[in-house]
């Protein structure tokens, strides 16, 4: 079993706050949280304070991908492993650890770029999740949802999640329409969930340093009324309604304020790891999924 046990969190600098406000709280349907930092918007879906902090910056781009262990040892455990593989690691100040109301957490990079924290003892908010249509979110211990980030190490990141942390390999999509030998997106769980991590080979570093999160809804009605009202709100679907081969779930694809995107998704089957096999699929949809370029301005 790995030692990380869910997606955490994930904190982006965002450049427009007041268009966030709106397109996650009247056009998503995230509720929101309260927080320490001035200006951030807290976006909530359980019992967690907030699962994606958006921070005011000059530039769209992550700040820090947040997983999770179950404990102290836990954490020692990452660190080590971390450590060992010639990769240092930070530990956060008490500050900082006030800002994610986490009881102790580490920060480093991983092959290929991504900002990394392992964090344990979150602070719950017991508070009611005020989702503004009453929709809600499949969430708790299957942590926040599934985040994918561009590598230009596809093989070295995969290496480290995978063997050094301990992530399960959950398969692989080999990109089609790519020369020579297979270019292939990777995919990895930490629980039930298919996947709470892909990856993404890009040649470039620059960019907000996500291309998705998807976060699961309940039902299909909120998946389908979540695309009414961002249809509605003029912003731009980027994928449409369809059903992905692996992690079987229903969902649509926005773009955020942020340049990258949202997924909003449903019936993601869970997986029983004692007899899940990792394998390679060779379309990412049963149907639908259509990809729309961005209308030009
Ligand atoms: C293939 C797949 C299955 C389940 C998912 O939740 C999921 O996001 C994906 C990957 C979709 C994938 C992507 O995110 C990067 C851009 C890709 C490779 C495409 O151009 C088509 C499929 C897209
Ligand atoms: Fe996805």
């Amino acid at each position: 079993m790995p030692d990380i046990c869910a997606l955490g969190y994930v904190r982006v600098r965002v450049t427009d706050m007041d268009r966030w406000r709106v397109f996650a709280g009247e056009e998503i349907g995230f509720a929101f949280g309260q927080g320490p930092e001035e200006g951030a918007l807290y976006l909530r879906i359980d019992e967690r304070p907030a699962r994606i902090i958006l921070l005011p910056g000059e530039e769209d781009h992550v700040e820090a991908v947040g997983f999770e262990v179950a404990d102290a040892a836990g954490l020692a455990t990452v660190r080590e492993a971390v450590e060992g593989a010639g990769i240092g690691t930070k530990p956060l100040d008490q500050d900082e650890l006030d800002i994610r109301r986490v009881e102790n957490a580490i920060a480093f990079e991983a092959p290929g770029g991504a900002p990394i924290e392992v964090f344990h003892g979150a602070a719950l908010d017991h508070s009611p999740v005020a989702a503004p249509y009453g929709n809600r979110f499949v969430a708790g211990r299957l942590g926040l949802g599934h985040v994918v980030l561009p590598t230009t190490d596809i093989e070295n990141t995969f290496h480290f999640f995978n063997t050094t942390l301990g992530f399960f390999n959950r398969g692989s999509f080999r990109l089609p329409e790519m020369p020579g030998d297979p270019v292939r997106m990777r995919f990895m769980g930490v629980n039930p969930r298919h996947h709470s991590l892909a990856i993404f080979p890009s040649p470039e570093s620059e960019g907000p340093g996500i291309l998705h999160i998807m976060v699961e809804v309940e039902t299909l009605d909120d998946v389908g009324r979540a695309l009414d009202r961002v249809i509605a709100n003029g912003s731009h679907i980027t994928v449409t309604l369809g059903r992905h081969t692996n992690d079987k779930m229903v969902s649509f694809y926005v773009r955020t304020p942020g340049g990258w995107d949202l997924e909003v998704g449903c019936q993601g089957y869970l997986v029983d790891q004692d007899s899940y096999s990792a394998e390679e699929i060779t379309a990412d949809s049963y149907w639908g999924h259509a990809w729309r370029a961005r209308p030009q301005p």
